[in-house]
């Protein structure tokens, strides 16, 4: 769809020029809002954000924090447990469609053959493989190993076109920006843990504004660009994490510095080395916020700031940073679904990842 928002930005000619895909949509919105204010509210019933999706009447809500544990209420959401809940379709059709790939012992996922494997369809990689493999070499702990993962894309041809529409559609009513944010996104980053693996804090997106946005760029001859190229930089409005399982012990997800203000920010950067806060293996429990994965549940979070004079991407909120905590039993499974926002100057710059309808 094309908007025009604000008429002086474009001609009539212009923006009939528009491809569908392209948006120009600030990213100011209610649940923004609601986020940023959120942390002193008390939260009552009647806060609470029904979904009712129009063609098939499910809905998803916001809940209390009574079924998990979480500092501040109103980031959490779940989706029903009914048996065709949306959670649910993802855990039978992405995770068995990726299950038989992942499963390597702990070993395996250090062998340099696991490392951009190609395993039913779908690229696995090791994200750092490299890294984790010189550190092991090195004999350097697995706490001192930024991240111990695995890690693989979905994208609509592995799931298929219904659910994928099902998903965006619910991610908009969701995350109430419009669905052309949603669909020109990133695909969906499915990872899982075993024991002993984590995911240091850090943040998802980046700062780095003499690059383009990865999810608008092609570098070089490339169809699109990897998320990771050099070229380019994530720019991940929001983060989607959804919990693909539940964990028996440890792999919580936590965000060390989630309700610090200002000034508490910048005395955490300076003092980064002797604090280390962001090694959860070590600091898991000292965050503010330790969210405890429960199959069938999401949590969603800005990592961006929205650009006050323009309403597009603004900085990085360093209040983001978050990662998973040790794993100590069994397996994690998560889903990554970042959101893409784009600059006010490459607003009406298309996406790598969406052709339009
Ligand atoms: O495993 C988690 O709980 C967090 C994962 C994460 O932050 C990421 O994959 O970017
Ligand atoms: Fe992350």
């Amino acid at each position: 769809f094309v908007t025009c928002l604000e008429e002086e930005k474009c001609t009539d000619s212009s923006c009939g020029e528009i491809d569908e895909d392209v948006i120009d949509i600030p990213l100011e919105h209610e649940k923004r809002k609601y986020f940023r204010e959120g942390q002193e509210e008390v939260i009552n019933d009647e806060d609470f954000v029904d979904i009712i999706d129009e063609n098939e009447e499910e809905e998803l809500q916001f809940v209390k924090k009574d079924t998990i544990e979480l500092s501040t209420e109103d980031l959490y959401l779940r989706i029903p447990d009914n048996e065709r809940g949306e959670l649910n379709d993802i855990e039978g059709e992405v995770v068995n469609a990726v299950r038989d790939t992942f499963e390597f012992s702990p070993l395996a996922r250090v062998s340099p053959g696991t490392v951009g494997e190609e395993a039913n369809g779908l690229n696995v990689s090791n994200l750092f493989g490299d890294d984790v493999l010189d550190e092991f070499e090195n004999k350097i702990p697995l706490a001192e190993v930024s991240r111990v993962s695995q890690q693989t894309w979905l994208e609509e041809q592995h799931i298929g076109g219904k659910f994928w529409n099902r998903l965006q559609n619910k991610l908009a009513k969701l995350t109430e920006l419009p669905l052309g944010v949603i669909q020109r996104g990133e695909p969906i980053q499915v990872v899982s843990y075993t024991a002993g693996g984590h995911y240091h804090a850090h943040l998802d997106s980046v700062d780095d504004y003499d690059k383009p946005c990865c999810f608008q760029t092609r570098c070089g001859d490339k169809e699109n660009t990897p998320q990771w190229s050099e070229c380019c930089r994530l720019c991940r409005y929001m983060t989607v994490l959804y919990y693909l399982s539940d964990t028996e012990d440890g792999g919580e997800t936590a965000f060390p510095i989630a309700d610090a203000n200002d000034s508490f920010v910048e005395e955490k950067f300076e003092n980064l080395e002797d604090q280390d806060w962001y090694n959860l293996s070590y600091y898991c429990y000292n965050s503010s916020l330790v969210v405890k994965p429960k199959r069938g549940t999401a949590i969603m979070w800005y990592n961006h700031f929205v650009d006050e004079e323009t309403g597009y991407l603004g900085l990085t909120d360093r209040r983001s940073h978050h990662g998973g905590c040790d794993l100590r039993k069994g397996m994690k499974w998560i889903a990554n679904n970042w959101i893409s926002g784009t600059t006010v100057d490459d607003r009406f710059k298309s996406s790598v990842f969406y052709d339009g309808p």
